[in-house]
């Protein structure tokens, strides 16, 4: 005979009490397998073995739990067992509620130290001083391109990249009303007023449009004034307070933003390839006909993939640029290796950013 909602609840509990007693098990083996690393000094966050885990258990699954489920619960899991051995800091474009924020819980899991940063900047001077063990920081938006001040400060920065997130970014009209009447100025990151213009144009075309250094703290200071609108994440809504006015109003349906970790080497070392990385480079060549063609070709004589090539002005005064280029692969694969050291010796600049484990 079928069971009563009460006997259910009643297993459910049952078995609540035998993953606590378990994952308290897990836990304690996570804090030894900290104290061995404190004595060794080394990492504490190993993202590829927390992705070995994860696969392991994404095999393993023939129950009913969604293979997605288990690498968003094991995510949980190993982000409370890895505080248990030392709470990371991770700084973010803050303040709390940004999209920058969630990109940061979904690489690291919620158990991390948050340091929210009010620009791009200080995410990097936090991360590189100790005061964070990572940053994160916006680098490309599918609709309005670059975040060119993340370009900029990669350049001349000891970090480099270790990780890539990439979230759909949906977009929401805040204010401390569920109406559009008598909104004066709709405040938000440059990048989201972009991202929104088409719809701001139409349905609120007398609006001042004023940009803040975050979406969250356009948030913020919506909830301070009811003539005024932010434009930002549910969680920066619910966050501050406020209604949401109009839903996903961002141009493009698929609006995504990617985003990368960044930390000192002697943090985490570039990680180990899984098969599916990306390497990041950035590269000067001289300022002579044919020099972007020649740049190109070991790509392909060595058969690798770019998939992205992005300038920017070297402020030379000289129509000087240096070259973004994402490739595809490791440089422990030798083709990889022999394009990156045949580029290496065109370039006046060259400098590799990082080599990471591509965004699912
Ligand atoms: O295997 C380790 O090195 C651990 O520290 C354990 C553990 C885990 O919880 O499984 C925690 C943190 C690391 O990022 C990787 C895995």
């Amino acid at each position: 005979m079928a069971k009563t909602l009460p006997e259910l609840r009643v297993l459910i509990d049952a078995v609540d009490l035998e993953l606590l007693a378990l994952l308290n098990r897990r836990a304690a083996l996570a804090h030894e397998v900290g104290e061995i690393k404190k004595v060794e000094g080394s990492v504490v966050f190993r993202p590829e073995r927390e992705a070995q885990v994860i696969q392991t258990l994404q095999s393993a699954n023939d129950g009913a739990l969604k293979n997605e489920s288990v690498a968003v619960i094991w995510r949980e899991i190993m982000s409370a067992c890895r505080a248990l051995e030392a709470p990371q800091r991770v700084a973010f474009l803050g303040p709390r509620g940004t999209f920058t924020e969630e990109a940061a819980l979904r690489f690291f899991g919620s158990s991390i130290q948050r340091i929210p940063c009010t620009n791009f900047d200080e995410v990097f001077h936090a991360t590189t001083s100790g005061a964070a063990e990572y940053g994160v920081v916006a680098v490309e938006n599918s609709t309005e391109g670059v975040v060119t001040r993340s370009l900029d400060l990669l350049l001349n920065s000891p970090l480099h990249i270790v990780g890539e997130i990439s979230l759909l970014v949906r977009h929401h009209l805040l204010r401390t009303t569920a109406s559009l009447e008598g909104i004066e100025v709709v405040l938000a990151h440059p990048q989201a007023l972009a991202q929104c213009q088409d719809w701001l144009t139409i349905h609120l075309p007398h609006a001042e449009r004023r940009a803040v250094s975050s979406n969250a703290e356009g948030a913020r200071l919506a909830a301070t004034n009811p003539a005024w609108a932010g434009i930002a994440s549910e969680r920066a809504g619910s966050e501050f307070g406020l209604h949401i006015a109009s839903h996903a109003i961002q141009d493009d349906a698929f609006n995504r933003t990617r985003f990368v970790v960044v930390c000192l080497p002697s943090v985490l070392p570039a990680p180990v390839a899984t098969g599916k990385d990306c390497t990041s480079l950035v590269v000067s060549v001289p300022n002579k006909p044919g020099a972007v063609h020649d740049m190109l070709v070991p790509l392909k004589t060595h058969g690798v993939s770019m998939t992205r090539f992005e300038s920017r002005p070297a402020r030379s005064g000289q129509w000087e640029y240096y070259f973004y280029i994402d490739l595809q692969g490791h440089p422990s694969q030798p083709h990889v290796a022999a394009a990156l050291k045949d580029l290496e010796g065109l370039c006046a600049f060259y400098k590799v950013l990082g080599t990471y484990p591509l965004a699912d």
